[in-house]
């Protein structure tokens, strides 16, 4: 990539950013201009504004709760040239408080309201989408060390490119770079690069990937080669979760780095046209940028915390009858379809209470198997759900509006990715800091010629500390840990400087064992949890091993004619559900009876002893079975 040509100002000169006002922070809001609404109810503008003075950088979770929900926009585009022209009407409304009304379809039809965290309305412009969608503040907490997602989903043309990157053709050309219809992820990389720039007491490394999913193949959209070779989606023991191997990642020193990672990604996607967009993403994009961030901690460690975000575009869903699809159009549709009913089947299970701790179908396709650290892992997540007005497109919108209110339902468990080793030593810093504190007030407690006042404020600090240590508190004739006085009774540290030399010489020893103890108990403290750690990798393994053994039952299972497939959220299991008189299966084959039970197991022996087949089996099946029993008895 040629660095000279795109070499943009960090911060756009010109743009005018909106400033969010502390004062309306949780307010309702509605900004309207001639045609326009942005409807905004129960969202924080401190958290959306460009300061980070809310996160705490001292915990190792989620600043807000321990858990969070996903936070959901709704974005609704104007009437398209088309749908004007063909005077539709249009039926969603804006009452504010973020909810949309969705007005019925048929008369005999209710309207129904819904409600998110923020909704745009045809009017918002792509700043409005930056400061009130909640992305800055996804950014901030990508530059902490946290997992961020932004995605955007909807049926086909109803502007999720448009949102992320901006309106068809503007990478044709070298971009303008104040050219006001850049989408959310040019405007986040500008806001991205401010956010770093006040951020003098740390190092970042930032480094980019852009991907997309293709008719279920990984294509790297910086590296694709002439024949677009996928990439295989690999299980990481580390990280637990996911990754691309090989995938090529780029490290951007500047901002003109990022956005060249941007325009080569965006030429090299896979667009095609269909009678209800010209410009139709054929896949789905993910673009991440991995922020790595080093800054001295305390007494010279150094914490390096690894954030990231993601900007997902994905495919629009299709109802392939309206977008005349065929060929390899149709087959696109047919994989974008497949992959994103398997994503609304996670989202359902994901937002089912009742479901909670159940299987989630990850493992059927590549998408939800990249997406599903962002959809319920350590994640902080924002769906932006476009979403057509026209009359037309009512069943789509409707599907859309549910499938975002699902989302909504989610919660993740957002946490810092540090890396084990540098917590460790942190946490061991601390711990030894703590003992240090002790020692001193221990060596406060003996000084004779302290001020009157010096000893009290040991005894109470020895003695808060000896509260937090004991359950039961200290008692009389022993210290808080456990050491006892020589004489059995403690000595009262405010009288110090009357007490005799060689009592005080029994104190000094005193305090020695009591530091000796904590030491040990401190040390103790140590080897459990790194027994407790060992068994944790020791159970990671385990569960390793059994997934990998679970993925090789189920691709063994998919290949036999004669095991049933597991049921997959695919559009085979939907179709298998619609033929349910074809969906048989072979008991003699199972015969355990923890899954059928004794009376399925005497039903078998009595059907085997009339010498009935057990089930009604496929023609061909049925064929090949008894051409080799045939082949059997011959033999025999
Ligand atoms: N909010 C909007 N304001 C103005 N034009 C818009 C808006 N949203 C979408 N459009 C226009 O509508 C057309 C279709 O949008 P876009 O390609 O972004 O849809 P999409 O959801 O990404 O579709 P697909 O899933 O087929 O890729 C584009 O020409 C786009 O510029």
């Amino acid at each position: 990539m040629n660095k000279s040509q795109r070499r943009y100002q960090p911060a756009a000169p010109g743009r005018k950013r909106r400033s969010n006002s502390p004062s309306k922070s949780k307010s309702s809001r509605t900004i309207t201009d001639s045609n326009a609404s942005l409807e905004l109810a129960n969202f924080d503008f401190n958290q959306s504004s460009g300061s980070s003075e809310n996160l705490d950088q001292s915990t190792l979770t989620f600043p807000a709760s321990d858990e969070d929900n996903i936070s959901v926009v709704i974005r609704v585009r104007p009437l398209n040239e088309k749908e004007v022209k063909a005077s539709d009407d249009e039926v969603v409304q804006f009452p504010g408080n973020g909810q949309l009304l969705l007005e019925g379809n048929l008369v005999a039809q209710k309207p129904r309201l819904f409600s998110y965290h923020a909704v745009f309305g045809p009017g918002a412009t792509q700043t409005d989408v930056l400061h009130f969608s909640g992305v800055e503040r996804l950014l901030q907490l990508a530059v902490e060390g946290f997992s961020c997602t932004v995605f955007c989903y909807g049926q086909t043309g109803s502007g999720k490119t448009h949102t992320l990157t901006g309106p068809p053709g503007l990478f044709d050309r070298k971009p303008d770079p104040l050219d006001q219809n850049h989408g959310l992820v040019f405007s986040s990389f500008v806001f991205l690069f401010q956010l770093l720039s006040q951020r003098q007491d740390t190092h970042f490394v930032l480094k980019a990937s852009f991907l997309e999913i293709y008719n279920e193949k990984v294509i790297d959209l910086l590296n694709p080669g002439s024949a677009r070779k996928p990439l295989a989606v690999r299980w990481s023991k580390k990280s637990r979760g996911f990754f691309v191997e090989n995938l090529f990642t780029v490290d951007c020193e500047q901002l003109d780095d990022l956005l060249a990672v941007l325009e080569e990604g965006m030429r090299n996607r896979s667009v095609g046209a269909h009678s209800m967009n010209d410009h139709s993403s054929r896949s789905h994009t993910i673009l991440t940028v991995h922020i790595t961030s080093e800054m001295s901690a305390e007494d010279g460690v150094f914490i390096t915390k690894q954030g990231k975000i993601n900007f997902v575009d994905l495919a629009g869903s299709e109802m392939t009858k309206k977008t005349h699809s065929e060929g390899k159009t149709l087959e696109e549709a047919n994989n974008i379809n497949k992959s994103l009913m398997v994503l609304g089947y996670c989202i359902a299970s994901l937002s089912d209470s009742k479901k909670k701790g159940g299987h989630i179908p990850y493992r059927d396709s590549k998408l939800t198997k990249l997406l599903a650290d962002s959809l319920a892992g350590n994640g902080v997540t924002l769906m932006i759900a476009c979403v057509s007005p026209a009359k037309s497109n009512f069943t789509e919108t409707l599907n859309t509006l549910r499938y975002a209110a699902r989302a909504k339902k989610i919660r993740t468990k957002p946490v810092i990715v540090m890396d084990p080793r540098e917590a460790l030593i942190l946490s061991l810093r601390r711990e030894v800091n703590a003992l240090q504190e002790e020692n001193d007030t221990l060596r406060n407690a003996l000084q004779l010629n302290a001020s009157a006042s010096e000893p009290s404020r040991s005894r109470k600090t020895s003695a808060e500390k000896g509260r937090r240590r004991s359950v039961s508190g200290p008692v009389r004739g022993e210290w808080s840990s456990g050491v006892p006085w020589p004489d059995g009774v403690s000595p009262d540290l405010s009288k110090l400087a009357d007490l005799k030399p060689e009592d005080l010489a029994k104190m000094a020893e005193h305090f020695l064992r009591e530091n000796e103890a904590l030491r040990k108990e401190n040390s103790d403290l140590f080897s459990t949890r790194e027994a407790l750690l060992r068994d944790q990798e020791l159970v990671c393994r385990e569960n390793e091993r059994l997934l990998r053994k679970l993925e090789d039952v189920n691709s063994v299972c998919c290949r036999s004619p004669i095991i049933p497939a597991r049921p997959t959220y695919s559009a085979d299991k939907v179709q298998a559900a619609q033929t349910e008189a074809e969906v048989w299966t072979n008991p003699l084959a199972q015969s355990d009876s923890s899954v059928y039970g004794p009376k399925f197991k005497e039903d078998i022996i009595s059907e085997r002893k009339s010498g009935k087949p057990p089930h009604r089996l496929p023609d061909s099946i049925q064929k090949e079975l008894d051409k080799r029993r045939i082949g059997v008895a011959s033999k025999s």
